[in-house]
């Protein structure tokens, strides 16, 4: 009875039509023609092998930045970040991993997806700064959009879906991690949204989601001092469900999400959504403006000088 899981399918409505668009758009903007070509090609992939379906996906320049298998016998997918050197979010990373997300949702025979990195020690460095220094505002603009459909398609996903954080997972890599339905980290390694750090600010549907996971009280210190917790800490506060060695992360996320598998898919589905739908929906509701608020204030002169001096401190640490 927990196999046959009823999944809400993307049907051509308004938004679906916008979103094509805005990926035709960002293909034509930026060149991403190879991932248009190889979302194809994981259309024809994916019915004629047997047992393990593999797609890789690659933008035009760098190949393998995200690696999606899915494994036929359990129809659990895993999803697999590898942008070096720190998995840091991009406008074409960001696209790619919503192209992927789109596609497994929509399959018949994906039922859980785990998110995990092949970088040591690095889960997601979060957003690429490189994307909110000195930017080009169009593409600042469709950058946030991006972040924003990402979060929308993750959080609302109607898949189980698990992080296994096997590294470091501050800012937009918690927001992902965050995003799922559960958690898996090892031990050693920090996690948080640690924007004021930065001097800029979680926006609200940050802020919304921390709340969801960890209640107001701890959130609201945990985002004022821009706190990265190591993953003991991250565990108490219930940021993480669970600790488990490195080397034991991706097969405990695999059992978790067979636990979660035993539950009637539709009832599990509905009750995800009604949890979920009110933050998502009010993103939904604001999204314009709250792209135009990430632009005024990314383009303040004050905080591109603030984030010059963060970028020049990360170069320093890593000489
Ligand atoms: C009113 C308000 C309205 C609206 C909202 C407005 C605002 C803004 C909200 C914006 C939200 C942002 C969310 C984010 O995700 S911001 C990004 C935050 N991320 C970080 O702070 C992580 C920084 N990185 C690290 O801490 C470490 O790099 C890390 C622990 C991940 C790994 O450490 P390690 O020692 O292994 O590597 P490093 O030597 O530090 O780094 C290697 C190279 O990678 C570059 N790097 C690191 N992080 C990033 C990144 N996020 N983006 C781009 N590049 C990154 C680093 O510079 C090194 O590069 P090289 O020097 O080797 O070229």
């Amino acid at each position: 009875m927990g196999q046959v899981q009823s999944r809400l399918t993307i049907s051509p409505t308004p938004t679906k039509l916008a979103w094509m668009m805005h990926l035709r758009m960002l293909t034509t903007m930026h060149g991403l023609c190879e991932v248009r070509q190889c979302s194809k090609r994981w259309k024809n992939l994916c019915p004629q092998t047997k047992n393990l379906q593999k797609c890789q996906m690659s933008s035009a320049g760098s190949s393998e930045m995200l690696q999606v298998t899915v494994d036929d016998k359990s129809g659990i997918a895993t999803m697999t970040m590898c942008r070096p050197p720190v998995n840091s979010l991009n406008l074409e990373f960001l696209t790619q991993i919503n192209i992927a997300l789109e596609k497994l949702e929509n399959s018949k025979d994906c039922s859980g997806l785990i998110i995990t990195s092949k970088i040591p020690k690095i889960f997601c460095a979060g957003l690429d700064i490189m994307e909110m220094y000195q930017p080009n505002v169009d593409r600042l603009q469709e950058f946030w959009r991006t972040l924003q459909e990402m979060y929308i398609r993750l959080y609302g996903s109607q898949l189980i879906t698990a992080a296994a954080i096997n590294g470091a997972s501050p800012a937009g890599g918690c927001l992902m991690a965050m995003s799922c339905d559960y958690r898996v980290m090892a031990p050693g390694y920090k996690i948080g949204l640690n924007e004021t750090q930065l001097g800029i600010v979680a926006p609200f549907w940050f802020q919304d989601l921390i709340i969801n996971t960890m209640g107001f009280r701890q959130s609201e210190m945990a985002l004022q001092l821009g706190t990265l917790f190591t993953s003991e800490e991250a565990l108490n506060l219930g940021m993480v469900d669970k600790i488990v060695p490195q080397e034991q992360v991706m097969e405990t996320a695999i059992q978790e999400i067979h636990k979660w598998k035993k539950i009637p898919g539709f009832a599990r589905q509905i009750t995800k959504s009604a949890l979920r739908k009110p933050s998502i929906d009010k993103l939904h509701s604001k999204r314009e403006e709250d792209i135009a608020n990430f632009r005024d204030f990314i383009t303040k002169d004050s905080i591109q000088k603030t984030l010059g001096m963060y970028i020049e401190s990360l170069k320093k640490k890593a000489k």
